[in-house]
């Protein structure tokens, strides 16, 4: 499985971090930035190209951090096709995905411990979606939300 990891200042070095455990575990990863620390970055140009990058399957799935995860999750959830989620207990890395096909974690880099960080990261890439007919039926709702002009 790629999975790609972006992240601004407040997710610099937990990003970091994600990718050395996640290759030291076998995962291929593709770092979309930020590529050094930048105090004045700004979380959208960092998670945006990471959510284009899901949503056209150019990785498996994504991993953002930013400060709180909060940022992250709202750019990610503009992108068409993007599941994302601000996740801070494993309980709802694991089932985020087997329910609710979630491709896209969002961490807090200053909110969450390292040890934490890492159980949240390996439950969700190494969850799996269950295809079961009621989370079918729940994500064709979605889709058809997504595909609705909501504006
Ligand atoms: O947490 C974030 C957005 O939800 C961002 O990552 C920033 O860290 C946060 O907005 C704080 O920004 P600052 O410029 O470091 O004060």
């Amino acid at each position: 499985m790629k999975i790609g990891l972006a992240a601004d200042h407040g997710g610099f070095d937990l990003k970091n971090q994600i990718a050395e455990w996640l290759r030291g575990a076998g995962f291929e990863t593709t770092d979309l930035g930020a590529q050094a620390y930048d105090a004045r970055d700004d979380y959208p140009d960092l998670v945006y190209p990471l959510a284009k990058a899901v949503a056209a399957g150019k990785v498996d799935r994504g991993i953002a951090v930013c400060g709180s995860g909060v940022g992250a999750a709202i750019v990610a959830n503009k992108v068409k096709g993007v599941r994302a989620a601000l996740i801070t207990e494993t309980y709802s890395a694991r089932q985020g995905v087997e329910h609710d096909d979630m491709n896209l974690l969002c961490l807090g880099g200053r909110v969450i411990g390292t040890e934490l960080a890492r159980e949240l990261i390996f439950a969700f890439a190494k969850a799996q979606y269950s295809g079961e007919e009621r989370h079918n039926r729940r994500l064709q709702k979605l889709q058809q939300i997504e595909n609705a002009n909501n504006g």
